[in-house]
């Protein structure tokens, strides 16, 4: 194995997309092998690449990684992006996780079937703006990172996050200034300006030609 960062995984957003940004964040860089196929997922079943039998995988430092969440703390950490102590690192974890949260939602009302998607768009909407935002907006309202006094990767999965909601809902951050001010303090960081230029590694929201390779017999869930 060389000393290659390489992900393995479908050419769009899914469990990938946050370990893509912590490594762009962390100024990572790293070369992609897009699953199109069943044959190459049996192919790194077959070699034992994949311990659970799915990915996101991520070679990096001599090791096959699999698990979404595992690979992302393993980043963070290596990365001085996972707070400095336990009580930081719950704290990381749980917005973290309410990022992802807002995340998954989106996801998969985009891939549920057209009739159900406005209603369900909708739920997710009010879910963001009455139970997720306003935690997010009252943290960041007394300090410039949401745990801390450095960025972790819950700023950078909230980022994340915060431009989903905003590319499915485009006002939905008007009410909340301080997350207003955060994505533009976000944006200011040069590894993520760069990120954001259009032709980087970063992903698209999920259109229908992947919807329909997702729903394909023969290739793998996406979710
Ligand atoms: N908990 C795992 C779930 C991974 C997962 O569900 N991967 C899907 C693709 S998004 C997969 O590999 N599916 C193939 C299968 O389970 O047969 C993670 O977060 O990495």
């Amino acid at each position: 194995m060389s000393g290659k960062v390489v992900l393995y995984y479908f050419d769009g957003r899914g469990k990938m997309e946050s370990i893509r940004w912590l490594l762009a964040v962390a100024g990572v860089e790293f070369e992609e092998v897009f699953l199109t196929t069943r044959a190459q997922y049996e192919k790194l079943v077959n070699d034992g690449a994949l311990l659970f039998h799915q990915v996101p995988m991520v070679e990096m430092d001599g090791m096959k990684l699999v698990q979404s969440k595992a690979i992302m703390n393993y980043i963070a950490g290596k990365y001085n992006l996972y707070g400095k102590d336990p009580k930081e690192r719950v704290m990381i974890d749980m917005y973290a996780e309410a990022a992802r949260d807002i995340m998954d939602m989106i996801s998969m009302v985009l891939f549920t079937s057209p009739d159900n998607k406005k209603d369900e768009l909708e739920k997710v909407q009010v879910k963001a703006k009455v139970r997720t935002l306003p935690a997010f907006e009252k943290a960041l309202g007394a300090s410039q990172f949401l745990v801390g006094n450095q960025l972790s990767c819950a700023d950078v999965n909230f980022f994340e996050a915060s431009l989903m909601l905003e590319e499915v809902f485009p006002t939905i951050l008007s009410s909340f200034p301080n997350i207003q001010a955060f994505q533009k303090r976000m944006k200011a960081i040069p590894a993520i300006s760069k990120f954001l230029q259009p032709g980087s590694q970063r992903k698209p929201l999920p259109d229908d030609a992947l919807r329909k390779t997702a729903k394909e017999p023969t290739s793998l869930t996406l979710t």
